[in-house]
């Protein structure tokens, strides 16, 4: 059965909707920004397409202005940011589980729900405009179910049906994973990373936080800092840039166009970037966990895009260090390439496994430092990545905390003696930090961690408010304002 006739024939089976309404409902514009959130929507599902890498394309291809570009994104992004909680009113408004709905009135439904639930649209353009959608790009004999579960859902407030989520939950994790719009396995993670900290009680302002797009964050490298100043943004659309947030190299955008902003500054090209303040911190706690000596080297082991080894290189330049920037990816080489060429005489960029001989260099000579910022789960930056937390399962863990540990032991065997190592993901998940920390200590007996705390409270712009008794760095959204990233490092004895 496809799964247009399916929905098509239970589409009557709907309380309150029927086949009357389809056929009284005005014919009406879509609005440009509608569709192109349709379609970003079907990218995702049927290309596996990143939202933030398929909606500029989407928005030039449709030729968007900036205010319908903004309306766009907003729809697209809180539809797949809310994707569980809206599937979930969707179920109570349908009277139906939502696999039984066909992927494309799916669609239509989470953007119609986020527009009344979450945006100021009004009640009659969100339910017209998406029964006008649902007829001309997906199932039309649908239009009507659709018509009515919108209307069924913007009879009631969204703090009411969080109130019916909740009553009608399974148990109090669904209720809240429901609310919140995470899958329970990623909820129950981040419980237990906070738990191991003494900190379960903010999980609830974790899994808000995830929702929240972040403040925009840049970097200016060291080198260059002298060269930029604080602004304000004004009326006629300046940017404001604020030496805020808990990098020292980090700055703070608010306003119009980020990007516009930074190529203002007329920086060379990649001194001043978009990248978030934990992984600021990270690539800091290693080149700032002593005094860099002169003639060091450094290497950075999963580089590509290379937004670390932009701030390694800066950093080395400064310090007389040489950094070698590995990325299996030739694609995402590239991209290292590109984000290193304002200290490209201080960086060199290969592309190989990590967990072989060649990306170590032909001489075997090891390296002072080494950045293992490792392949993960990215359950870390679920706020930037709408759709991240649906595509990722737990049967995903296995090989990744697998291929974390090969990479960490290929890095250890190039480590010098007194070298330090900085072992970073995107994620918390307890399995890539602590669990994978401890086990390579026990593998390594030769190697000590450091206290990675320390150096990272020692580097940071303000008190960083970092729970728990391990030596590692756990950064949190909702604490720190940046990524959930996690740091720890490891000196090899002499
Ligand atoms: C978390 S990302 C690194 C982000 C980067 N450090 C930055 O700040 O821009 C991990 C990278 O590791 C790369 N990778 C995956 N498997 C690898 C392997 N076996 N050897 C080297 N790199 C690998 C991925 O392609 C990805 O680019």
């Amino acid at each position: 059965m496809s799964r247009d006739a399916g929905n098509s024939r239970r589409s009557g089976s709907h309380r309150g909707a029927g086949r009357g309404a389809r056929d009284r409902a005005p014919r009406i514009e879509i609005s440009p920004a509608r569709l192109v959130a349709y379609d970003l929507l079907r990218d995702v599902d049927d290309r596996d397409a990143y939202a933030n890498l398929a909606l500029p394309a989407r928005i030039r291809e449709a030729h968007l202005d900036g205010r319908d570009a903004g309306l766009a994104t907003e729809l697209a992004a809180g539809a797949l940011r809310g994707r569980g909680r809206y599937d979930r009113i969707i179920e109570l408004a349908a009277g139906r589980p939502i696999g039984e709905i066909d992927g494309r009135t799916r669609n239509v439904l989470r953007l119609g729900a986020h527009q009344l639930l979450s945006m100021r649209t009004a009640a009659h353009a969100a339910v017209n405009e998406s029964v006008e959608l649902q007829r001309r790009v997906a199932n039309a004999n649908a239009a009507g179910f659709v018509n009515g579960v919108l209307r069924t859902i913007g009879r009631s407030t969204a703090a009411e049906w969080d109130d019916r989520i909740t009553a009608e939950a399974a148990s109090p994790d669904d209720a809240l994973a429901a609310r919140t719009s995470h899958p329970a396995w990623v909820l129950r993670a981040l419980r237990d990373a906070l738990r191991s900290e003494g900190r379960e009680t903010e999980l609830e302002a974790l899994l808000e936080a995830d929702n929240v797009p972040p403040r925009v964050s840049a970097v200016v490298l060291p080198g260059w800092h002298a060269d930029v100043r604080e602004s304000e943004s004004t009326s006629d659309g300046e940017v404001a840039l604020t030496a805020t947030g808990p990098s020292p190299t980090g700055w703070e955008l608010a306003g119009g166009d980020p990007l516009r902003a930074l190529a203002a500054l007329g920086l060379p090209d990649g001194v001043a970037r978009v990248q978030d303040q934990g992984s600021q911190l990270a690539a800091l706690a290693l080149t700032r966990v002593r005094p860099v000596a002169a003639g060091e080297r450094w290497l950075d082991l999963c580089a590509g895009p290379g937004g670390k080894t932009a701030l390694l290189g800066a950093e080395a330049r400064l310090g007389g260090a040489h950094v070698r920037a590995n990325e299996v990816s030739s694609h995402r080489a590239e991209l290292v390439r590109r984000a290193t060429e304002a200290v490209a005489d201080t960086v060199e960029v290969v592309s190989h496994d990590g967990r072989d001989d060649e990306a170590y260099g032909p001489r075997g000579v090891p390296y002072d430092r080494i950045l293992v910022d490792a392949p993960c789960s990215g359950l870390g930056a679920l706020r930037r990545r709408p759709e991240a937390r649906w595509r990722k399962q737990p049967t995903d863990l296995p090989s990744l905390t697998a291929l974390q540990g090969e990479l960490l032991d290929a890095a250890v065997a190039h480590l010098a003696p007194g070298g330090v190592l900085a072992y970073v993901t995107c994620s918390p998940h307890l399995a890539e930090t602590r669990v994978t920390v401890d086990r390579l200590l026990k593998r390594h007996p030769e190697l000590r961690e450091l206290d990675a705390r320390a150096v990272v409270s020692g580097v940071a712009r303000g008190e960083l408010d970092l729970a728990g008794s391990a030596r590692s760095v756990q950064l949190w959204p909702h604490r720190h304002g940046t990524d959930a990233m996690f740091i720890a490092l490891l000196e090899r004895g002499d």
